[in-house]
């Protein structure tokens, strides 16, 4: 069942000719034809061949309260007229960043930039400026970005990446530095012996360990019980600063992010995606003591969008109503990603085929196995993808968007009816597998 992608091909033959591979960012290649969007609106896509989409992607995690939210669109509108772009001081990133610490339990002063890789990028400079310590620990199937010290294979062949007790970064480009290899260390999550270890063997030159709290790049995969409060007492006997990387939990598995729902307070934290519920603006958050090496100006932390204007009322408008609105709007996410959750599980039993779901509502990965239980990189890996490739291509020919790797992203615009639909879609998508 294919849907017609008439109009999508010619673009993609035109954008092959002026942009390079056709698409402009490397997540967004395809096996196919890749999605062409006219336009969305709430839970919903158009493309341009006039084929509609429920959308669990949401632009890969901002669109938190739906697409063209109206209030969001109308402070997006009001401040273009009064300024696109100032680099210079004004009220609203203020009073986002009043926001930000009041929501967020490390937020107690903060930096704005443009993206979560930026964030990240000022989070890692920090912790290294901070602590004059060289080198940075990461874990395994973990995202921070595409910039150099970060950027390692996210999802390499386990036969190169090491063994599960030492495993080695994988370069995930050509063209990265040789020296980022050798500051990072890297280490497999949600086993605390392991971190242990590589953390004595490492004293005195760890600046940072930095995480996804709620792993959402490699599955969607909460910590184990004990496990951050684990991580926090190990960076504190260390003197490693304790990273919450929070580029997709923030402002979406609670006001306060992963940090707020699992009680485990890092000392700095990048959010960015659903903070702006669309437009892109990034923080890097932290405890006073370590941001005021920032505010010193002994690390140097620039951008000429930083806290741009339009980026800010769009972010100031998705806080306040997040914040506002916080027990209806949180408590329709969870509601709604479970109730779609279950559905999922009956479907897949009703089909005879071994689907586990597991996450939170309002971030959840169905994967394609027989396991009970996903608990890191390692055992993502160990998951035949293929099917996950094809289920997400026959969903999407249904009239769902999902995250290829099987990813589903909640909005507060997702209706039960939605969910319903949804799923009459899901049990055509695994009839087709
Ligand atoms: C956890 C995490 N950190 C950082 C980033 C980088 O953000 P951006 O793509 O906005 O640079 C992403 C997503 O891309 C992410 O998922
Ligand atoms: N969580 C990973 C992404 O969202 C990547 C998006 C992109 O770089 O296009």
């Amino acid at each position: 069942m294919a849907r017609n992608l008439t109009n999508a091909a010619a673009l993609f033959g035109s954008a092959r000719k002026v942009i390079a591979g056709g698409v402009s960012s490397d997540a967004r290649r395809s096996a196919g034809t890749p999605l062409y969007v006219d336009h969305a609106a709430g839970s919903r896509l158009w493309d341009v061949d006039g084929n509609s989409y429920l959308d669990y992607v949401l632009g890969q995690g901002p669109s938190v309260l739906g697409h063209c939210p109206p209030e969001v669109v109308g402070a997006v509108a009001d401040q273009a007229g009064r300024g696109m772009s100032y680099a210079a001081q004004h009220r609203l990133e203020i009073e986002v960043a009043e926001r930000l610490c009041s929501m967020v339990p490390s937020a107690e002063l903060v930096r704005f930039n443009s993206v979560g890789s930026e964030a990240v990028h000022g989070a890692l400079r920090l912790a290294r400026g901070h602590t004059g310590r060289p080198k940075v620990l990461k874990f395994e199937g973990h995202y921070h970005g595409w910039f150099d010290p970060v950027l390692y294979s996210l999802h390499p062949a386990l036969d190169q990446a090491g063994s599960a007790d030492a495993p080695v970064p994988v370069p995930g480009t050509l063209g990265q530095p040789p020296s980022a290899e050798g500051d990072l260390v890297v280490v497999r999550w949600n086993d605390l012996d392991a971190l242990k270890a590589t953390m004595a063997e490492h004293r005195g030159e760890l600046a940072a360990v930095i995480m996804e709290p709620i792993l959402c790049n490699s599955g969607a995969i909460l910590p184990s019980p004990g496990y951050l409060e684990g991580v926090r007492d190990l960076c504190d006997e260390h003197g490693t600063l304790l990273i919450f990387d929070e580029v997709i939990t923030g402002f979406r598995v609670a006001p306060g992010g992963a940090q707020e729902l699992l009680g485990v307070t890092p000392d700095l934290a990048t959010f960015g995606k659903a903070m702006a519920g669309g437009m892109q603006a990034s923080a890097l958050v932290g405890r006073a003591a370590v941001m005021e090496t920032i505010a010193s100006g002994k690390v140097g932390h620039a951008g000429t969008f930083n806290s741009h204007p339009v980026a800010m009322a769009a972010a100031n408008a998705t806080l306040t109503i997040l914040d506002e609105q916080r027990d209806a709007l949180y408590g329709r996410l969870e509601t709604n990603g479970r109730r779609l959750m279950a559905g999922l599980r009956e479907a897949a039993a009703a089909a005879g085929i071994p689907l586990l779901v597991d996450g939170v509502g309002a971030a959840f990965q169905t994967y394609f196995t027989e396991a009970t239980e996903v608990r890191d990189y390692r055992d993502f890996a160990g998951i035949d993808r293929a099917l996950a490739a094809r289920f997400h291509a026959e969903l999407q020919d249904r009239g769902v968007n999902i995250v290829p790797r099987g990813l589903w992203l909640l909005s507060t615009a997702h209706t039960e009816d939605d969910i319903e639909e949804t799923l009459r879609a899901v049990t055509a998508a695994l009839a087709a597998l």
